[in-house]
């Protein structure tokens, strides 16, 4: 029950167990989940509420203020150790990692640093050689609508089908290969990573309760743990990936690198300095376990948050004729959006940004973790070194005294209008920040919103969403999701869709 001195306010510590179970109980939802207990949390005790997770301190941050101070510290740009969890991952006893985890999601110091760097100036520029990421989307959302043409007027899960064709996308940005949306192997990727993020959370709460992390690996044990489905899942991704690593290997032209595995095998074999971590068996290592990070970090995130704005829409056929009417004066119907459309639909500008804060996909963020004792925002309040901070960015993002009405989906909250021309004005708002924010926000910002943008607009432009006949849609509130994982995924919902032209 000990805490330590100045920490900040919180439910109790039972020893070992930690505080979850009491957050869990407190909980408004039905079944426990990890966002119901956070926002009640911060509900009773503020804005920094300090509690154990396992054997571990533990922070939640749901000002938005101190976590724009907390994550620009280099302090806070860690991860957790996730000991025995980063044993999943092919080289994780290379001796530079020193127990931490290679790739870029749960990395950190030197190492992460580099990764980081890379992958975000190459997912940035937006295209390999002479292929565009424009042009590689678009073909994507173009078979989607072909695909939605023929399953017109049928229930439809959104899920599936959306899953299948971001994976697609990214499948073709990283490895440069398509499929047919009905390939089975697109399929069988979706399902592990599907099966990683519901059964091996790296961050087991059973893990932290245990007096050894090592036992987290004993059998029986390995199951309630995750460990056992976590390596299962993750052996699997290896044995996928390798061929095509391999191939690209014998296949490389330096002059022209066909994808993103192309440019970092390049920067691979450039590397001169044996201390970086492009270097040798190093370099070799790191590929692998940045591109299964991609896929963990990239497809689901933003698949659920297209599955979330179709569901939306659904409940509001007002904001469907605003935007139909939007895109036929801008756009037309003779081709699909392009990204320089953009600036001039500030109505589905303002759309996806009200679902992206309604959603809240990550809704507790990925938690950092403290290398030294903070003094934390306000003065009163200090975490010792070694505490998981966790950002409420579902809390930040639903934080009434900005955004009114916090619960209902109303994208006008983000449009200006000159009363005098009538003119519409696109009004972001710097407190929606569903990629969080500081050193460690999400890499793959930039792509996400391109492709979620080229999706929705290109889907949005051809269809209209209709609740399946006879189906009660289900509330969009949060009393209607029970997240297990840390994503939020919309309720499951059956719509039907019809072509506008
Ligand atoms: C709508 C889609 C997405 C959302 C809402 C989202 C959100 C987030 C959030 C909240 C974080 C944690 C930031 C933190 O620790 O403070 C994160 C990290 C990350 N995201 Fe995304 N993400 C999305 C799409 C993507 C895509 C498409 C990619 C790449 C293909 C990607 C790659 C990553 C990576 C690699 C990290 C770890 C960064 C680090 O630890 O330095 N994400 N994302």
């Amino acid at each position: 029950t000990y805490k330590p001195e100045h920490f900040p306010p919180g439910p109790p510590r039972i020893p070992l167990v930690g505080s979850l179970l009491c957050m869990h109980m407190r909980g408004s939802g039905s079944s426990p989940s990890l966002l119901h207990s956070f926002q009640d949390a911060a509900h009773a005790y503020g804005n920094l509420v300090g509690f154990y997770l396992g054997s571990f301190p533990a922070l939640l941050v749901s000002d938005f203020q101190a976590l724009k101070e907390l994550f620009k510290l280099e302090e806070l740009s860690a991860r957790p150790p996730i000991r025995p969890n980063n044993e999943w991952r092919p080289g994780w006893k290379l001796p530079e990692l020193d127990g931490r985890n290679p790739g870029i999601i749960l990395c950190h110091g030197r190492y992460w640093r580099e990764q980081r760097r890379f992958a975000l100036r190459h997912l940035r520029d937006f295209g390999f050689g002479k292929t565009s990421m424009e042009d590689l989307l678009s073909e994507e959302v173009q078979k989607l609508v072909q695909v939605f043409r023929l399953h017109q007027n049928q229930p439809l899960n959104l899920n599936r089908t959306m899953n299948v064709s971001i994976l697609n996308a990214l499948w073709s940005i990283v490895v440069g290969e398509r499929f047919e949306l009905d390939d089975p192997k697109l399929a069988t990727v979706i399902h592990m990573i599907d099966n990683m993020l519901k059964n091996g959370s790296p961050i087991s709460a059973v893990t932290a309760m245990l007096p050894h992390w090592s036992m987290a690996k004993w059998p029986i044990l390995d199951k309630l743990s995750g460990f056992y489905y976590g390596k299962q899942t993750f052996d699997e991704i290896v044995k996928l990936l390798s061929p095509y690593i391999e191939e690209h290997k014998r296949t490389i032209d330096p002059d022209n690198p066909r994808d993103f595995t192309d440019v970092m095998l390049l920067e691979i074999q450039n590397s001169q300095d044996p201390t970086s971590s492009f270097y040798g068996k190093t370099g070799e290592n790191a590929i692998m376990n940045v591109i299964i990070d991609l896929f963990l970090a990239g497809q689901e995130t933003t698949s659920a948050s297209l599955v979330w704005i179709f569901f939306y829409l659904t409940h509001h056929p007002e904001v469907q004729a605003h935007l139909h009417k939007e895109l036929d004066e801008v756009v037309g119907q003779d081709r699909l959006p392009r990204l320089e459309d953009k600036e001039k639909l500030p109505y589905l500008s303002a759309v996806i940004l009200e679902s992206f804060r309604a959603s809240s996909v990550i809704f507790g963020g990925v938690p950092h973790y403290a290398t030294k004792p903070i003094k934390l925002p306000g003065g009163c309040y200090q975490i010792p070194e070694g505490t998981y901070v966790f950002a409420n960015l579902y809390g930040i993002m639903h934080d009434p005294s900005h955004f009114s009405e916090p619960e209902i989906f109303n994208p006008e909250r983000f449009i200006r209008r000159d009363h005098s021309t009538g003119k519409m004005t696109f009004q972001p708002h710097e407190r929606v920040i569903p990629f969080s924010v500081g050193k460690r926000s999400c890499l793959g910002q930039s792509l996400a919103e391109k492709e979620f943008f080229l999706f929705f607009a290109g889907l949005v432009q051809n269809f209209t969403f209709h609740p399946a006949k006879d189906a009660i849609l289900p509330d969009y509130s949060i009393k209607a999701t029970h997240p297990k994982g840390p994503n939020r995924p919309a309720p499951q919902y059956q719509i039907t869709l019809k072509a506008r032209f």
